[in-house]
């Protein structure tokens, strides 16, 4: 019979640590843990090791060299299968380093060797509620006020930086089946509340739980059968939606690619109104009241490098989370995916316009995917980013990038002639700071 895992991530000092120390002491089961690092000292082992129930010394095995994601392929297969031939225990539970992406760890257990002996039960994601409200969901003074909350002090800057860990945060976050809201105490009821609607709108399939030093019963943490590799990798709010957009008609097939297009569409929750593209899950859609809005912008004209590059310097304050596909003037042929998390952007070169092959291929692939939408002229470059913020005026964010896109004239001019700080190689990623 294979083992169940549990994945554990979380930023840096969020409590995984504690959370797991605990289920530790109260678990009858007998947990094998897989801890991995980063720097040279493991701290962590040393501690989960003494705790652990298990007898051999080597209980815990550390992945002492970086991190777990550049070392996936082989090293945490080979550790995994080693500890399973090797021990004898009924769980797993996988501790990722703060700075390790969670869904290539989870990739290993589902479609990597270590699939046979192990059965993927859950990603659990550890949250700092004092540092995620802080960093993501204050919002303005003016909205704080309104609420009747104290605006927050400021924690100074984070002891790990807040980027890019805030952009993996997120993507911890939004690949995940169980988000725990730690560190309950240092924060009032209605930032816990806040906190949770939030990250109900980045990741609306995830269960949450709020707990103080990761006080959670181990029922609700070890064999829940929650994890589904598909629905996990596309259950991101912001994945969520550019296909509600989608599937609301706010797309424009065909349409003429020179006329300015308006097809923004904005979503702010009802209170205990379900979202009607979110298909598998039954819990309550972040209420209104706390101003949480998602907004999706689609255009098929491409933006200017320049203007658009010194736009994503001074993104709102209160825009939580961007990220999409961007077509940028000057580079017909990548196509460039956007991400925003909190205070820096990045742009990174995620694939190739299939309008960029030749004929015979273009052909070949729009073949495989007949639903894609094709302009005549501009095939499928196109721009379409969603948008998630907290008491944001979406349509002035519209505008801003509006103003990014060509010109008429602009158009007519020779693209390659625009300095153009965005990426070119597959892959090559540039992070552009936000300047305020
Ligand atoms: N106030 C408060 N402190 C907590 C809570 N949970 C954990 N801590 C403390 O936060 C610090 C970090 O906790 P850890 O459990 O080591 O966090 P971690 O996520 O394992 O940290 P890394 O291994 O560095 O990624 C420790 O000093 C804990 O005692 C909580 O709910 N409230």
């Amino acid at each position: 019979m294979s083992v169940p895992v549990t994945i554990l991530c979380g930023e840096l000092g969020a409590g995984k640590t504690t959370l797991l120390s605990g289920l530790l002491e109260s678990s009858d089961r007998e947990i094998a843990v897989l801890v991995n690092d980063v720097g040279a000292v493991n701290v962590d082992a040393d501690l989960v090791e003494a705790r652990t129930d298990l007898t051999t010394g080597e209980d815990v095995l550390a992945l002492e060299n970086g991190c777990i994601c550049c070392s996936l392929g082989g090293e945490l297969s080979r550790s995994v299968i080693q500890l399973w031939k090797e021990h004898d225990f009924d769980y797993l539970v996988v501790e990722a380093s703060g700075v390790g992406e969670p869904e290539p760890i989870a990739r290993q257990f589902v479609r990597g060797p270590a699939g046979g002996p192990y059965d993927l039960d859950a990603v659990v994601t550890v949250v700092d509620a004092r540092r995620f409200y802080d960093r993501f969901a204050t919002g303005n003074a003016e909205a704080n006020a309104q609420d009747e909350q104290p605006i927050p002090e400021p924690q100074g800057p984070d002891d790990t930086g807040s980027r890019p860990l805030a952009d993996l945060l997120l993507e911890q976050i939004e690949f995940c089946d169980l988000l725990v809201v730690n560190k309950c105490d240092l924060v009032t009821d209605a930032e816990r509340d806040r906190v949770v609607a939030l990250l109900e709108t980045l990741q609306p399939r995830a269960d949450v739980v709020t707990t103080e030093y990761g006080g959670i019963d181990s029922s609700d943490l070890l064999e829940s059968e929650r994890f589904d590799l598909e629905a996990a990798a596309d259950s991101a709010g912001w994945k969520q939606a550019i296909k509600t957009a989608d599937a609301t008609g706010a797309h424009e097939h065909g349409q003429d690619a020179h006329e300015d297009s308006h097809d923004g569409h904005a979503t702010t929750y009802d209170d205990h109104t379900d979202h009607p593209d979110y298909p598998d899950h039954d819990h309550i859609h972040p209420p209104e009241r706390y101003g949480i809005q998602i907004d999706t912008y689609h255009r098929r004209r491409p933006f200017h490098p320049g203007r658009f590059t010194a736009c994503l310097e001074s993104l709102p304050d209160n825009l939580v989370r961007a990220k999409g596909l961007c077509w940028i003037a000057g580079r017909e042929q990548q196509a460039v995916t956007m991400s925003f998390a909190g205070s820096e952007t990045t742009l990174e070169v995620t694939g190739r316009w299939i309008a960029s092959f030749s004929d015979e291929r273009q052909e070949a692939y729009r073949q495989s995917q007949p639903d894609l939408p094709w302009d005549e002229e501009w095939g499928d470059r196109e721009t379409r980013l969603a948008l998630i913020g907290r008491n944001i005026e979406m349509d002035d964010l519209s505008a801003r990038l509006d103003d990014c896109l060509l010109t008429e004239s602009e158009l007519a001019a020779d693209w390659s002639s625009f300095e153009n700080p965005a990426p070119t190689g597959m892959g090559e990623t540039v992070t552009i700071p936000d300047g305020d």
